[in-house]
């Protein structure tokens, strides 16, 4: 049974839908550092918040750790790229908490616009300053969004219903969505001049990091009022509390914080200053759907291999995951067949599909096939790692998806390409579920590439097969199976044999001395 532990508060129902799934769970939120390295090995789940950073010490200790679920979106406490090296996956609910995190926004905004913690403050404090807090309205101000996806259209939908303007930098916005979402598409330096509120909606990123800079706080119009309801990080705490004491920034608004929990912080106590403590997602709706979502997503993960959300992995849904395994499972051994026959580097890949596979999400085969391939350089890689891996080496890969009649009713091709040339292998299902290899470098071939095998390319010439067999059978090597395949006739061959112990390295030698024999592998699968 797949243990999962989750270390950040989450609502009841994860565990509930953990448990009903038949995953062992164990709730331990506010674990500290070194409690958490100390058990970590024993999971092969985590569930997360924002609070646990899963960082590399934390990922080594995991040696059984296959997947990590963060309830919510952000994902800059996790270790992405290193998860991926060690084969990690990595799943968030991008959609979970959004529609809240978008309200907290809005209403932040309007914190800012009428004062509301300050005048709470006085009044309760039986002041009644009635002339103290002046607000101003929101309808017919510009509003300007830094990152316009999931959460940032939210705040804009808002926004145009409260009659503000909306404009909106992201490098990715196209026109034509932000004229779906009725906004208008800027510079940042634009949104800097212009925006009367400045609501911040993009991951911490390298490219994010420090958007609103001193620099650019500079150039914002006097009086703006800013939310930031994203990451600590986006903005220059100390250059935002230098703008508000100079009153060029008229207020501010806090959700995150570059250290988290934010005890202290310059900023607390100035005036037209609000903060709240990470509660951009705390609603009980937007907990209930995101810990429902990971714990199912995790779950499918673990039980039935369907992936959802992955940060650094193709998805797979759980349906499709039944019908999608036994391809893997070819792509795998095609990848690992042509991994051990080529001796080359590898500089690109080639993965096509026919048939009936060609109707199938082909990310996962072709990740399959990338860790079949690499296998043979690291015990280490998996589906996860191996197309990040792939790209670390400059290996070129390819989808290529046929529609046409062919012999077989499925076929997964994989061809490498070498500073040699390119070298194709290719395999189908029997039954749609056992593996076959059909063809190895343009010769017709069947076999089941299984436990240790031997492939020897000869001259086709009578005599051979049985010196072959006498060879092996001297050694004492029995033969499983035999298969056979050649070019044309009195051309080139191929043995492809399964045998019950692997060939040692004397014995190849022996076959390679064979009359007729041009080459000779050990192969593994
Ligand atoms: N305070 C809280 O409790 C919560 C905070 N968040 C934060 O909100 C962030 C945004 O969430 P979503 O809207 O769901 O993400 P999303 O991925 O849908 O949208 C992010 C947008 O930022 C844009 N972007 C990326 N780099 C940019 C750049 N350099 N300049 C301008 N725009 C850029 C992207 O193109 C994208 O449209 C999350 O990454 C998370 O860190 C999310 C949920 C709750
Ligand atoms: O989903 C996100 O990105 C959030 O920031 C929410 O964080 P939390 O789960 O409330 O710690």
């Amino acid at each position: 049974m797949p243990k999962v532990l989750i270390s950040d508060k989450m609502s009841p129902k994860a565990a509930e839908i953990f448990r009903a799934r038949g995953v062992e769970v164990h709730e331990k939120p506010g674990l500290t550092k070194d409690e958490l390295l100390a058990i970590i090995g024993d999971y092969d789940g985590l569930a997360i918040r924002s609070a646990t950073k899963v960082t590399k010490e934390v990922l080594a200790a995991a040696t059984n750790l296959k997947v990590v679920g963060r309830a919510g979106i952000g994902v800059d406490n996790v270790d992405v790229p290193g998860a991926s090296a060690r084969g990690v996956v990595v799943m968030n609910t991008p959609f979970g908490n959004s529609i809240t995190t978008a309200e907290h926004a809005i209403a932040l905004m309007f914190a800012l616009a009428r004062q509301l913690p300050e005048a709470d403050a006085s009044t309760q404090a039986g002041k009644w300053e009635k002339n103290r807090f002046m607000g101003v309205e929101v309808t017919g101000k510009t509003l300007g969004l830094i990152g316009a996806g999931n959460i940032g259209s939210i705040v804009a939908d808002r926004a145009l219903g409260l009659k503000m303007r909306v404009m909106a930098y992201d490098p990715f916005l196209t026109p034509e969505r932000a004229q779906d979402l009725g906004i208008e598409k800027a510079s940042l330096d634009d949104v800097l001049a212009r925006a009367d509120f400045i609501t911040l909606h993009t991951p911490l990123t390298d490219s994010t990091r420090n958007i609103l800079s001193r620099e650019n706080l500079a150039k914002t119009k006097k009086g703006v009022r800013i939310v930031n309801c994203a990451r600590g990080g986006l903005i220059d705490e100390a250059a935002l509390k230098d703008l508000l004491d100079s009153g060029h920034i008229a207020g501010a608004a806090l959700d995150v914080f570059v250290e988290e929990p934010a005890e202290k912080s310059p900023l607390f106590g100035t005036p037209n200053f609000i903060s709240t403590p990470h509660l951009g997602a705390s609603t009980t709706e937007a907990q209930v759907n995101v810990a429902i979502q990971v714990a199912e997503q995790m779950a499918d993960f673990l039980i039935s291999g369907g992936v959802t959300n992955a940060l650094n992995m193709p998805s797979l849904s759980a349906e499709e995951a039944p019908r999608l395994k036994p391809y893997m499972a070819l792509a795998e051994e095609l990848g690992s067949l042509v991994g051990q026959l080529v001796s080359e580097e590898v500089r690109g890949v080639t993965v096509e599909v026919e048939g009936a596979a060609a109707e199938l999400n082909m990310k996962p085969i072709t990740a399959a096939v990338l860790a079949g391939l690499m296998r043979q350089h690291s015990d280490t890689v998996n589906m996860v790692n191996a197309p990040h891996l792939a790209r670390e080496r400059n290996i070129d890969v390819a989808e290529v998806r046929h529609e046409r009649e062919i012999d077989y009713h499925t076929l997964v091709r994989v061809t490498v390409r070498t500073p040699e040339g390119e070298r194709s292998v290719a395999g189908t299902l029997f039954g749609n579920v056992i593996p076959r290899l059909v063809e190895i470098f343009g010769i017709k071939v069947e076999a089941d590439l299984k436990g240790s095998m031997l492939y020897v390319v000869n001259e086709d010439k009578p005599g051979f097969i049985g010196r072959l067999g006498t060879t092996l059978g001297e050694a004492s090597v029995n033969i499983g199976t035999f298969h056979l395949g050649r070019r044309a006739a009195g051309g080139e061959a191929i043995v492809l044999l399964s045998v019950d112990e692997p060939v040692t390295e004397p014995l190849m030698w022996t076959i390679c001395r064979l009359p007729g024999v041009r080459t000779v592998k050990s192969l593994n699968f």
